[in-house]
């Protein structure tokens, strides 16, 4: 058997053309053009490229975009008055801080700071809340971009088996979430999980979001499964020449198309749908800042 691939790049392209369709209405008719805000601490070279990917796409689908670079010894302070400034600014819908963030700058206080009706990420204890009774708000972005894959692919999850590798707050967490709501059987595994290629063999949906590379193995999976990985690691390349590298799932891949039904690719497979879900977000959050219904196709 060889899996099909799962094509999230081309999936994501047709999710921000809808997105876009979306945000028209939303200054045709209620003169409301969607903002994203994006703050980065610092200069790590693959953060930058992320960040002006998102800059990009956000003003492709016709939404406003605003960035905000700030050194990377910034005092705390400093970034919570730009959070305070940003969530008063009626201009901007969603704010995004780029993570991580430098050492002596605390986290949780800057997820604290942001305005959950502002929170696109879905990282505030609130929309967290929410998102687990199934209230109307952003979901997190890769979860989210899971699960329309998943949809698209399978049609019903119901009743499915879904195996969960990882228990992030990030991923893995609000997957569990997100997949319990279409009504699969959910199993979260992790570092401490006992024999856990057993445990992976009796998925019909595999989540690897470990962030290890390639420690899912292709013989734990169960013929006809379908293997969502999130992981993106880059990993030495020297078949490529002295230096290189590549990018590769937490999926071995190669092997796992033996036996998987589906499978996303490394890239081009969750990564894009991270960014694109985030634009669905922006729209989302938008909508309900001004008393309107969100567009129930750019959400859980
Ligand atoms: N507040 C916050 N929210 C985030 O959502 C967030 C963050 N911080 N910090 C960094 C991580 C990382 N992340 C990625 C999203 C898409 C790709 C992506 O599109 N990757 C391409 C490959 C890109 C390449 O070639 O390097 C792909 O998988 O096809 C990668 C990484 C979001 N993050």
């Amino acid at each position: 058997m060889s899996a099909s691939v799962i094509d999230g790049k081309h999936f994501a392209e047709g999710l921000r053309a809808r997105i876009a369709e979306h945000v028209k209405r939303l200054k045709s008719a209620h003169d409301i053009t969607p903002g994203l805000a994006v703050v980065i601490v610092g200069h790590d070279s693959a953060s930058q490229i992320y960040v002006a990917n998102k800059a990009k796409q956000t003003a492709e689908v016709g939404m406003a975009s605003f960035k905000h670079e700030l050194p990377v010894d910034v005092p705390e302070q400093e970034l919570l008055d730009l959070i305070e400034q940003l969530n008063t600014n009626d201009r901007v819908h969603g704010i995004l801080v780029q993570m991580p963030l430098p050492d002596h700058i605390d986290p949780n206080k800057v997820i604290n700071a942001i305005s959950p009706a502002k929170d696109v990420d879905c990282f505030t204890p609130a929309n967290v809340g929410k998102l687990t009774i199934g209230l109307p708000g952003p979901v997190s972005c890769t979860p989210l971009g899971c699960l329309m894959l998943l949809r698209d692919h399978l049609g019903t999850l119901s009743g499915l088996d879904a195996v969960i590798v990882g228990r992030s707050n990030l991923v893995g967490k609000p997957m569990a979430q997100l997949l319990l709501r279409d009504n699969c059987t959910v199993t979260m595994a992790h570092s401490r999980t006992r024999d856990l290629p057993e445990v992976v063999r009796r998925a019909d949906i595999v989540i690897a979001a470990v962030g290890r590379p390639q420690m899912i193995r292709g013989d734990w999976i169960k013929p006809g499964a379908v293997v969502i990985d999130v992981g993106i690691n880059r990993i030495p390349a020297p078949e490529r020449g002295e230096g290189k590298t590549r990018l590769v799932g937490d999926v071995d891949y190669v092997p796992a198309t033996q036996s998987a039904g589906a499978i996303t690719p490394v890239p081009g497979g969750v990564g894009p749908m991270t960014i694109a879900c985030l634009l669905a977000n922006t729209v989302t959050t938008a909508s309900l800042i001004n008393g309107l219904v969100p567009p129930s196709d750019l959400t859980a």
